[in-house]
């Protein structure tokens, strides 16, 4: 193999300004201001149904904004042309096509090479010509992870992409995620239900609460984090008592108080 190194410190930089997305009647999104840094690693969560992914697709631009608009390093993000790769829950490989060919999927020329260097970084190299079937769940993740990382991404969205792991597999994929961010200091958003995967990843955790963000934490832990620290904790029940005591549709100005103790529990649900 000649090349079996992608490239690294690909990150860019994000401006979302006034941003809105109405479905009819319905505001999803009211007029959301963020930053995020090149290379940052930002976590997204929130209650089921608070515009989450909603906010996902439109910087993906699989969506269109009602208002608004987003700057990718200081250009309009459709202008831009960055490289954005999204992974979603469900892996979505061709079943009648290896597990090399799944990472090369679209590409002509040498891919090759390069596919079986991002099989190799996601800890796969042995995998390369089985098919996904005789696959394992977390494994195929890891197959969605590399077909994302053969681009070379300057934007690395992750949409929910451990929500059906085991508890084992899932703290695993975390740490092959975290370390493959590290390496190459692409941009991540991950929109995440578990706090405490929001916690243990980014650099900085932001709560979506009816479409505006409710809070916006840094996490300035040391990495790796070991979850049981008492910093860890701290941090991660705050942020679920600000999810819990802002139940859906209901205005902040209200607070009520969590039905379940937030301790108990690690789930914006
Ligand atoms: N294409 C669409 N047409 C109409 N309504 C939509 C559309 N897409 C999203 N919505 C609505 O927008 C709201 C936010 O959806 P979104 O998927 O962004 O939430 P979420 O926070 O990601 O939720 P979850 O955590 O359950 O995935 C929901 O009420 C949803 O029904």
């Amino acid at each position: 193999m000649t090349q079996t190194t992608l490239e690294s410190d690909l990150g860019v930089a994000l401006a979302i300004r006034g941003l809105a997305r109405r479905f009819g009647t319905q505001t999803v999104l009211h007029d959301l201001d963020l930053d995020i840094g090149a290379g940052e690693f930002v976590a997204i969560v929130g209650r089921s149904g608070c515009g989450k992914s909603t906010l996902l697709r439109l910087i993906a631009q699989l969506d269109t904004a009602s208002g608004g608009d987003i700057h990718a390093d200081g250009a309009p993000l459709a202008r831009s042309g960055i490289d954005t790769r999204l992974m979603f829950q469900d892996a979505r490989l061709l079943p009648w096509k290896t597990v090399l060919a799944n990472v090369g999927l679209g590409l002509t020329g040498d891919w090759q090479v390069r596919a079986h260097a991002a099989l190799a970084e996601v800890g796969l190299a042995g995998h390369a010509d089985k098919w996904p079937s005789q696959l394992s769940g977390g494994q195929r993740q890891r197959v969605a992870l590399a077909r994302a990382l053969i681009h070379q991404p300057q934007l690395l969205l992750l949409d929910e992409p451990l929500g059906a792991l085991d508890a084992l597999t899932r703290i695993e994929m975390q740490q092959l995620i975290e370390r493959i961010w590290q390496h190459h200091r692409f941009t991540v958003l991950l929109v995440t239900h578990d706090v405490q995967e929001a916690v243990a990843l980014a650099d900085r955790v932001i709560l979506v609460e009816q479409g505006r963000i409710g809070l916006d934490t840094p996490v300035a832990l040391p990495r790796p984090r070991a979850r049981g620290a008492a910093g860890f904790a701290a941090l991660e029940e705050g942020i679920l008592d600000h999810v819990l005591r802002q139940p859906e549709g209901r205005p902040s100005a209200i607070p009520v108080e969590p039905a379940i103790a937030p301790g108990a529990l690690r789930w914006a649900l």
